[in-house]
């Protein structure tokens, strides 16, 4: 009888605590890393570091110095092989960041290689490898997969043209900035998330004094709803032609200043003359390579053409662009390839074949194709995103509806820089705003050139 009434005593509480802890690793895994994966793995950590290092072969001879003090000194007959040092041990609520002095004879490539054992060893979700300065490295692991249900860390690093837009694996954000990366394509199939990157994009834009400039040849269902807080709206092929002409305009005489005040780039003007920076957001750029007859013809040839030098030339301009679309090879037509070689920051969703991966990534990291073509359907907003410096990583956005990226524009409204050769582009705000869903749609009055 005591034996019952003790085992109820003990086991009910025990069970109760296990019952919250599994709950908790499903639905609160931030909870569950800070009060049972942190310490385990930090102790596993602790206890089988130098054994670990040694099995993944991450360990060097030592040198004779030390060496000759092991054995003279410390009086020790067995020399052991070396592990990095470690450095820093910094906890986080997504996982640990531990800083490596590299020994003589490991390289970061070693460690990256070794990414995937040290992850099993030390039972984590994931180990990613990245070189802090010559000679470091910072192992960054997650306790869980943070891009299950995204929420973007606290802190992030912030810069005059910088917009955190996705969490990457290792629970960093994902930041674009637009001084390092000009100008990017995101790809991506139908249902893969690229609505709502762009959505991210555009909100965090929205809050900077930039000026936004949509080409939506969808009839801008997709960027409409941006309105209050863009300087400019092309809705069609034609309007986009002629929007086009203008930002070559635009940056033409930007050049004009550049060069009366002997600047390399905007950035470097006083800052009462310097112009507002200008982002380009295209979106589903295929629309802008469709021609039916030889007029159309013409004018995609003159498009891409200024797409071309925007792209060659206009970061020093302070003109940046954003370009979307489900696929982009040299079957959209002359141009293509050349404009795709200006846009070289990546962000790739799941795509329909190896063929648009390759497109994608290819050339900027080619082993992150695989990465794409794993990308599981039921996890829309997963994405690949890499640059020319042959970096990537696997990101996903946070969640971000249409209704509340457009109040977003709404309540920045004020920050629309003023720039008079855009003026005309300006667009309607959308007649929906406001209006109950079921209300039927007035057709908006068109943009007026
Ligand atoms: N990061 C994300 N987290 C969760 N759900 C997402 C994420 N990104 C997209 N989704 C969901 O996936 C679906 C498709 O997203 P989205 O509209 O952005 O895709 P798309 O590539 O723009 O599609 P389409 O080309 O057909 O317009 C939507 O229901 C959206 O809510």
């Amino acid at each position: 009888m005591t034996d019952l009434s003790m085992l109820w005593e003990v086991g009910l509480p025990l069970a109760g605590t296990a019952g919250g802890l599994g709950y908790a690793k499903v639905r609160a895994p931030r909870v569950f890393w800070s009060l049972v994966g942190l310490p385990v793995a930090t102790t596993r950590f602790a206890v089988t570091y130098r054994s670990t290092m040694d099995v993944c072969g991450l360990t060097v001879q030592p040198s004779r110095f030390r060496a000759f003090l092991v054995r003279n000194v410390a009086r020790r007959a067995d020399v052991q092989p070396v592990p990095p040092k470690v450095r820093r041990i910094r906890a986080s609520m997504t996982g640990l960041r531990i800083t490596l002095r590299l020994p003589a004879g490991l390289e970061p490539a070693d460690v990256m290689a070794a990414s995937e054992r040290l992850r099993h060893a030390w039972g984590v979700h994931s180990v990613n490898v990245v070189t802090v300065k010559p000679g470091f490295v910072e192992l960054r692991m997650t306790g869980y997969d943070v891009l299950r249900r995204v929420r973007m860390p606290r802190r992030i690093v912030s810069g005059p043209m910088s917009v955190p837009v996705a969490l990457r694996e290792d629970g960093t954000a994902f930041v674009r900035d637009y001084l390092k990366v000009p100008h990017a394509l995101t790809l991506g199939a139908n249902q893969s998330g690229k609505s709502m990157y762009q959505r991210n994009l555009i909100a965090g834009l929205a809050c900077l004094p930039v000026a936004l400039v949509g080409i939506d040849c969808k009839r801008g269902v997709e960027q409409r709803g941006y309105a209050p807080r863009l300087s400019a709206l092309a809705t069609t092929p034609e309007e986009a032609d002629d929007l086009l002409d203008v930002l070559v305009g635009e940056m033409e005489e930007r050049f004009d200043l550049l060069s009366a005040y002997g600047a390399g780039d905007i950035w470097a003007l006083p800052d009462d003359v310097r112009p507002a920076p200008v982002v380009v957001l295209v979106d589903e750029v295929a629309e802008l390579f469709l021609v039916a007859t030889k007029k159309d013809e013409e004018r995609r040839d003159r498009m891409v053409t200024q797409l071309i030098r925007l792209g060659q030339m206009a970061r020093a301009a302070g003109i940046f662009l954003e370009v979307c679309g489900q696929r982009f090879g040299s079957d959209l037509g002359r141009g293509a390839t050349a404009l795709r070689a200006q846009l070289t920051g990546r962000v790739v969703h799941r795509v329909n074949d190896k063929q648009t991966a390759e497109m994608g990534v290819g050339d900027i990291a080619p082993d992150a194709v695989v990465t794409v073509l794993t990308i599981p359907p039921d996890r829309p907003g997963i994405a690949v995103a890499g640059d020319t410096s042959g970096g990537w990583s696997r990101i996903r956005t946070p969640q971000l509806t249409a209704a509340e990226a457009a109040a977003i524009c709404a309540a920045h409204a004020h920050l629309t820089p003023d720039l008079p050769a855009l003026t005309p582009y300006r667009p309607a705000a959308p007649v929906h705003v406001g209006v109950p869903a079921f209300a039927p749609l007035v057709k908006p009055s068109p943009v007026t050139p």
